[in-house]
C-alpha cells in the first residue's frame, strides 16, 4: 500500500502539493487526476524517494521509500520514460538496471516480450519512437517484479492498440494484486481502467472515491424526454407539470427535454396524468471526463486563450452536485456546483517546467543526494538516468545473482 500523510512540498514560494492525505490500496487500479501543474508528478517524485517532503511523508508498505530494502523489487515506476541513456541498446539499459538490482538477465529478456519490444531489443534506444520509448520506461518498471506500480501518463505517445494493452496491463497486475497507482489526462481511458480515484488540484486533494461515485457525486444523471414533433403544448404542459413536481427541466436544441430532479418512473407517471404522449424517456449518465470537468473547474492553473471547450456538451442549469458532497470529497476550497459552462478546455497542452531550472541534483549524478545507506554510485531506479557520457565505462561485473523470486 502507498500511503501519504501530511505531504506538502514547496520550492520557494511556490506550493506545488499541500497537505495532501490518501492511501492507494493493493488489488485495484487508482487513478490519479488533477490538471497540469497541480502537483502529480511532485507527489509520484516524493513517494519514490526522489523529492524530499517539505512535511508530511509518503510511505510505501508503511516505509519510506529509501528505506525498502532492495527497493526495486518492491516497487516499480515509470515517471519519464525519456529519462534513458540513448545510446543504449534496450536490453542493455534494462540489463544495467537489472545488474544493479540483482535481477537475473532473463528477466530482462521476459520483460521485453511483454511490453512487445523483442524485435527491437539490441536498437538504440535514442532512436525510438514516443510510444517505443513508453514501452521501454513500462519494461523496467515491471523488471523486478514488483507488488507496488506507479505510472505517470503511461499511456502518453501510444497508439489505440498500445493504450488498450496498457488498460489491461494495468487491470492484469491489479487482479495479481499489486498496487497500482496511475495518472493520466485522458478521462475516457481512466474511466475504463481505474477503480478508484484520487484527485487533486493546486497540490490539494479534491476527491478521494470510486470513480463510480465520482461521476455520481460530481455530476447529475439525468433524463431525456421528447413529446410529439409538431406539438409544442405538448411539451409546454409536460415542462410545467415535471416543474411543479420538484423537477428541473431544460429544453435541449433538437427540442428534447432534459430533466433532472425526479426518476424515469415519476416522469412517466406524471406525464401520463397530464395526458401528454412521450416518444422518448432515456436515462443518461455523465460521463468522467463531464464529472472531472465539473469538481477541477476552479483549479485550472493554465488555459488557452481560445475556448476550446466549445465542443463539449454544456451543461445544463442545475447541473451540480446532487445531495452536497459525498463521502470522500476533501472539499477544500472548490465547491460543488462550480459553473461550467463556458470554460476553456484545461487540457490545453502547457508545460509548466518550459521555463523553469530544473531540481536540484545531486553532483555529476542528476538525483537528489542519497539517504543513509545509498551511495551515489548505484542510481535511482526512477531518477533521471545519468546524461550519455563521451566514455561509457565498461559495463560492471554484476554480482552473483540470485533469483529471489
Ligand atoms: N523542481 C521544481 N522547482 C520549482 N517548481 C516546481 C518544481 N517541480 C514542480 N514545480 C511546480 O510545482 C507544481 C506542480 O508540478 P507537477 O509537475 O507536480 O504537476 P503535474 O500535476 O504533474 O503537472 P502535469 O499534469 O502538467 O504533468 C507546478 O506549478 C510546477 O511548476
Amino acid at each position: 500500500m502507498i500511503e501519504a500523510v501530511g505531504l506538502t512540498k514547496r520550492y520557494g514560494a511556490k506550493t506545488a502539493v499541500h497537505n495532501l492525505s490518501f492511501q492507494v490500496r493493493p488489488g485495484t487500479v487508482t487513478g490519479f487526476l488533477g490538471p497540469n501543474g497541480s502537483g502529480k508528478s511532485t507527489t509520484m517524485r516524493m513517494i519514490l524517494g526522489l523529492d524530499a517532503p517539505t512535511s508530511g511523508r509518503a510511505t510505501i508498505g508503511g516505509r519510506p521509500f529509501r528505506q525498502l530494502p532492495n527497493a526495486p523489487r518492491q516497487v516499480g515506476a515509470l515517471l519519464d520514460a525519456k529519462a534513458v541513456h540513448g545510446g543504449r541498446s534496450a536490453r542493455q539499459h534494462l540489463l544495467c538496471l537489472a545488474q544493479l538490482s540483482g535481477i537475473p538477465a532473463r528477466r530482462v529478456d521476459e520483460v521485453l516480450g511483454v511490453v512487445g519490444l523483442q524485435d527491437v531489443a539490441k536498437r538504440r534506444s535514442k532512436g525510438f519512437s514516443l510510444g517505443m520509448g513508453q514501452r521501454l520506461g513500462i519494461a523496467a518498471a515491471l523488471l523486478g517484479d514488483p507488488q507496488v506500480l506507479l505510472f505517470d501518463e503511461p499511456v502518453n505517445g501510444l497508439d489505440p492498440e498500445g493504450i488498450l494493452w496498457v488498460r489491461n496491463l494495468m487491470k492484469q497486475l491489479a487482479a495479481e494484486g499489486r498496487t497500482v497507482f496511475v495518472s493520466s489526462h485522458l478521462m475516457s481511458e481512466m474511466a475504463l481502467t481505474a477503480e478508484h480515484l484520487i484527485v487533486i488540484g493546486r497540490g490539494q486533494l479534491l476527491a478521494d472515491m470510486s470513480v463510480k461515485d465520482f461521476i455520481s457525486a460530481n455530476s447529475a444523471d439525468f433524463a431525456r424526454v421528447r413529446t410529439p414533433d409538431g406539438e409544442p403544448e405538448q411539451r409546454e404542459k409536460l415542462t410545467s407539470t415535471l416543474g411543479e413536481a420538484g423537477g428541473q427541466v431544460v429544453a435541449e436544441k433538437d427540442g428534447a427535454l432534459r430533466v433532472t430532479g425526479l426518476p424515469l418512473p415519476r416522469i412517466s407517471d406524471l406525464a401520463h396524468e397530464a395526458d401528454v404522449r412521450l416518444w422518448e424517456l432515456s436515462p443518461h449518465q455523465a460521463s468522467l471526463e463531464e464529472a472531472y470537468m465539473q469538481l477541477t473547474q476552479g483549479a485550472v492553473d493554465y488555459r488557452s486563450t481560445i475556448d476550446q471547450r466549445a465542443g463539449l456538451q454544456e451543461a445544463p442549469a442545475g447541473y451540480g452536485m446532487p445531495g452536497g458532497a459525498p463521502q470522500g470529497y476533501a472539499g477544500q476550497g472548490y465547491p460543488p456546483g462550480m459553473p461550467g459552462q463556458g470554460q476553456p478546455n484545461p487540457y490545453a497542452p502547457q508545460d509548466p517546467y518550459a521555463q523553469q531550472a530544473p531540481p536540484a541534483a545531486a553532483p555529476g549524478q542528476g538525483y537528489p543526494p542519497p539517504a543513509q545507506g545509498q551511495p551515489y554510485g548505484a542510481p535511482h531506479p526512477y531518477g533521471q538516468q545519468p546524461q550519455a557520457p563521451a566514455q561509457t565505462a565498461p559495463a560492471p561485473q554484476p554480482a552473483p545473482i540470485e533469483d529471489a523470486r
